[in-house]
C-alpha cells in the first residue's frame, strides 16, 4: 500500500519548501499546496515542486460561481495536479462544473467543514446541528455532484466511508498523540483516521514545524 500521508508545506519561501519536501519525500506520498503557498509562487512554484517527483494536492479551496470555478480549474489543468479541492457549500452546479472543467487524472474533492471549526463556530455562521450532520449532508451533495470524495475530520470518515463506498476521503487536523493542536479543532491520530477509511492523511506542522521534520515523518509513518 502506498503512503497515504501528504505533507501540507505551509511556508512562505520555495526555497524553503523545496528542501523541506527533498528532506521528507522517502517518508511521505505526496505534497499539498495551499493558499499561502499558490498565493506566493502560483504555477511557477508549482511546477518546481513538482520536480520533487511526489503528486501534488493543490488545496485551493475554490468557491465561487460556477463558471468562475471552472474556468479556474481550466487554468490550473496544465499543472495536473493529482488532488484539487473546492467548497461544498459552493453548491451542486459548482462541484458538478468543477469536475467537468478538471483533468481526467485529477481527483475533486470537496471541503465540508473545515477541521478548524466546532459546533460553536457552526452556530455563529447560522448552521444549526451536529458536525456530524453538517459533514454527512455535504458528503451526499458531493457523491450526488459527481465528485471524486470530500475532505472531512478523522471523527466524521468512519460514517462517511460507511455511507460513501468509492470515495475518496482526505483527512487533514491530524495529530500524534501529545502532540500541540494549534488552531484544529476536530482533531485525532493519523493512525486513528487511517483506520477509519481516511484515503489520504493531511500533515502538515506536526512535520513542518518539527526540530527534525525527516525523524517526525518517519515516526508517523511507523504508526501506521
Ligand atoms: O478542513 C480542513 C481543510 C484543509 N486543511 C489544511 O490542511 C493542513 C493542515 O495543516 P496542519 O499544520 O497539520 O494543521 C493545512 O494546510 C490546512 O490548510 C485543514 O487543516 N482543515
Amino acid at each position: 500500500m502506498s503512503n497515504p500521508v501528504f505533507i501540507a508545506i505551509d511556508v512562505p519561501r520555495l526555497d524553503g519548501a523545496k528542501a523541506l519536501a527533498e528532506k521528507v519525500k522517502g517518508h511521505v506520498g505526496g505534497i499539498k499546496l495551499g493558499l499561502e503557498f499558490f498565493c506566493a509562487h502560483g504555477h511557477h512554484g508549482v511546477l518546481e515542486m513538482a520536480q520533487v517527483g511526489l503528486p501534488i494536492f493543490l488545496d485551493l479551496k475554490l468557491h465561487d460561481i460556477p463558471n468562475t470555478v471552472a474556468g479556474a480549474m481550466q487554468s490550473i489543468h496544465v499543472l495536473e495536479p493529482a488532488i484539487v479541492t473546492v467548497h461544498a457549500s459552493g453548491g451542486r452546479a459548482m462541484m458538478e462544473d468543477a469536475k467537468a472543467a478538471a483533468g481526467e487524472n485529477t481527483k475533486v474533492v470537496a471541503v465540508t467543514m473545515l477541521t478548524s471549526l466546532d459546533e460553536t463556530d457552526m452556530a455563529k455562521t447560522g448552521i444549526a446541528g451536529s458536525a456530524h450532520d453538517q459533514v454527512m449532508r455535504l458528503a451526499e451533495l458531493a457523491e450526488t455532484a459527481g465528485l471524486d470524495g470530500i475532505v472531512c475530520s478523522g471523527h466524521e470518515v468512519g460514517a462517511v466511508h460507511k455511507q460513501w463506498k468509492n470515495g475518496y476521503f482526505v483527512v487533514p487536523g491530524l495529530r500524534p498523540a501529545g502532540s500541540t493542536v494549534g488552531d484544529q479543532k476536530r482533531v485525532v491520530t493519523p493512525r486513528q483516521a487511517r483506520d477509519d477509511g481516511a484515503s489520504v492523511l493531511v500533515i502538515g506542522r506536526p512535520i513542518s514545524k518539527a526540530e527534525d521534520p525527516l525523524a517526525a515523518a518517519r515516526s508517523i509513518e511507523g504508526t501506521l
